[in-house]
């Protein structure tokens, strides 16, 4: 009876999965490779049964890959997945179980597009479900514990790895391999998890100041992000300038930088009205206006502290709407 009545009080947490080491099996414990993305949500679940104590839990399958070959499509998909759910309010909160190579660009469209104040938490794992001491049951329990948390509602989408909580807005993959691989360099960790607990200490003062709807969009305008170096060659640009690309996010060297033949490329780019958005490929810092380069006599725009890939999706979502740079430019120094 007292546990009914327990139960009934536990807040609501649906798990979206979409695949990622959290869900991947390999051979054997000693053995490091696997394949990600091959465990279903109920073989998660059952995994975990700690959760339960926590939240009434619901899970749904969204996709089975690995993060590598995430794509609009399924980031549209689970955007609108999220609205419905928030909008019809068949929960409280929601983890989604997903793979780390691109879990910084899904935290960073999610925060632009998932339209309620309710927690989104993004979780996954370093090490295969199979391997020896595995991170990923204890990932999960964390992300229902920070997403069934009060105090998570209206920190945007943030994302639980490694007892620590990002902002989905900053966070980074920063290492290939290692289970504390996820930081974000220009703040860290927004809140711990400890002990059945997540305690906050910081929040970002640049959640969405402007939220993109995108329930019923189908696609994306095409963005692509161009990296820099000494002696760059102006071929990858110039490759860009007769398709159907709309923006291009270079990735340029020390405060956004390019060399002579690479900016002739990017200014006819510009020219031809596709727009050019600095970043930078130093991993951290601001990319800022008018430091060496021009903008305003270019029409460029800068991605102000979002890195390469996370510019890409505020430009994408930012094309949606308009092809005014002085617009775009707001979006980037407003999120
Ligand atoms: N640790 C991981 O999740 C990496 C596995 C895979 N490349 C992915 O991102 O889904």
């Amino acid at each position: 009876q007292t546990k009914k009545k327990m139960t009934k009080t536990l807040p609501r947490v649906t798990i979206l999965a979409t695949g990622g080491t959290i869900a991947g099996a390999g051979e054997s414990a000693t053995k490091a490779a696997y394949t990600a993305g091959k465990l279903s949500i109920d073989i998660l679940l059952s995994a975990v049964p700690q959760i339960h104590d926590k939240a009434q839990i619901k899970g749904e399958q969204i996709a089975k890959i690995g993060s590598q070959d995430m794509s609009v499509e399924v980031w549209l998909k689970l955007s609108k997945r999220i609205n419905e759910i928030f909008e019809e309010d068949s929960a409280d909160a929601i983890v989604i179980t997903h793979g780390t190579d691109t879990m910084e660009e899904t935290a960073t469209f999610l925060d632009l597009t998932a339209l309620s104040d309710k927690p989104v938490v993004l979780v996954g794992a370093m090490r295969a479900s199979t391997a020896m001491s595995q991170d990923g049951n204890k990932n999960l329990l964390d992300a229902v514990i920070v997403a069934a948390d009060p105090n998570s509602q209206g920190k945007g989408v943030v994302v639980a790895m490694n007892e620590l909580v990002f902002d989905g807005r900053d966070v980074t993959k920063t290492i290939t391999t290692s289970t504390s691989t996820f930081d974000s360099r220009n703040f860290g960790p927004i809140g711990l998890i400890y002990d059945g607990k997540v305690n906050y200490y910081y929040q970002s003062l640049r959640n969405p100041v402007k939220k993109f709807d995108v329930t019923k969009a189908t696609s994306l305008p095409q963005v692509e992000i161009i990296y820099g170096y000494a002696d760059a060659s102006p071929v990858t640009v110039d490759a860009l300038l007769n398709t159907n690309v709309k923006g291009i996010v270079y990735a340029g060297m020390g405060n956004g930088n390019f060399n002579a033949a690479v900016g002739n490329s990017l200014e006819k780019a510009s020219k031809k009205g596709i727009i050019v958005c600095r970043s930078n490929r130093t991993g951290s810092g601001r990319t800022t206006l008018f430091n060496e380069v021009d903008d305003a006599a270019l029409g460029f725009v800068v991605g102000d502290d979002l890195n390469p890939q996370k510019a890409r999706i505020l430009l994408m979502l930012s094309l949606m709407e308009t092809s005014d740079r002085a617009k775009i430019q707001t979006n980037f120094f407003d999120y």
